[in-house]
């Protein structure tokens, strides 16, 4: 019988998941998820519920890639927060099952492997779009996105300056130049995929510790 789930929180979360060893599996998932095979990959359309009276959203996002044996769901609330609030945009709890079994395998904290698997997906694009004369990092924004994608970045190019624009309200209310002119901004969709991946190897590095005398 399989044993009780383990729980892997925020600080050991952030301990174990590296950006050199997320990034080659993360562009290998994104190749499966673009090739369409469901042989490989199976990532329905991530489930939305309203929380009107919060101005935010439940949303659910499965991922299930038969091949590598890999079930996962990340449940994350995520809001839209008035400018002056201190509380946090997004939440989240990544679930890693057994798919032979339907069993809880762990449960872990979903604001790292968030962070981390959202930036480490910005970097791979960089990598493949990215012009070569490209020279100035813009980051709009200085929460949480803001401090991992600066961190991967910086990790994987090197650039000359690093500019962010973090008074996103003024923009928002007109009040500040968006500086279209020097900004290209591409609208991204999370996917569970992103987080199956982040927390399979998560999971593989915790069993690799808990197996060490
Ligand atoms: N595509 C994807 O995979 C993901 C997208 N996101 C999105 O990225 C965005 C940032 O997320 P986090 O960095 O985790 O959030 P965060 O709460 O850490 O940072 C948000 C930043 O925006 C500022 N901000 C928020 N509302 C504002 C307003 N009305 N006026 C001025 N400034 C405002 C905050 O002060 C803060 O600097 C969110 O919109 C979130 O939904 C987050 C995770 C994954
Ligand atoms: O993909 C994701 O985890 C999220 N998208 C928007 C908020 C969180």
């Amino acid at each position: 019988m399989p044993g009780p789930p383990v729980i892997i929180w925020e600080h050991e979360v952030e301990r174990l998941l590296h950006y050199r060893d997320l990034i080659p599996r993360l562009e290998q998932a994104l190749g499966k998820f673009s090739r369409r095979d469901s042989a490989e990959l199976i990532q329905p359309v991530r489930t939305t519920v309203p929380l009107h009276r919060h101005h935010g959203f439940l949303g659910l996002m499965p991922a299930y890639m038969e091949k590598d044996g890999v079930l996962c769901a990340k449940f994350v609330c995520f809001y839209n927060r008035e400018a002056s609030s201190t509380l946090p945009a997004t939440q989240a709890t990544v679930v890693l099952l057994d798919p032979e079994y339907g069993n809880v395998k762990a449960v872990m904290d979903g604001d790292v492997i968030t962070g981390m698997r959202t930036a480490a997906a910005s970097a791979i694009s960089a990598k493949l779009l990215m012009r070569p004369e490209a020279e100035v990092l813009t980051i709009l924004g200085s929460g949480k996105q803001a401090l991992t994608h600066y961190s991967v970045f910086t990790e994987m190019f090197s650039f000359k300056e690093a500019e962010v624009f973090a008074e996103l309200g003024e923009v928002i209310n007109r009040t500040k130049p968006a500086h279209r002119e020097k900004t290209t901004v591409f609208k991204s969709l999370g996917m569970g995929v992103e987080d199956a991946v982040s927390a399979e190897l998560v999971y593989e590095q915790w069993k690799a510790k808990a197996s060490q005398p």
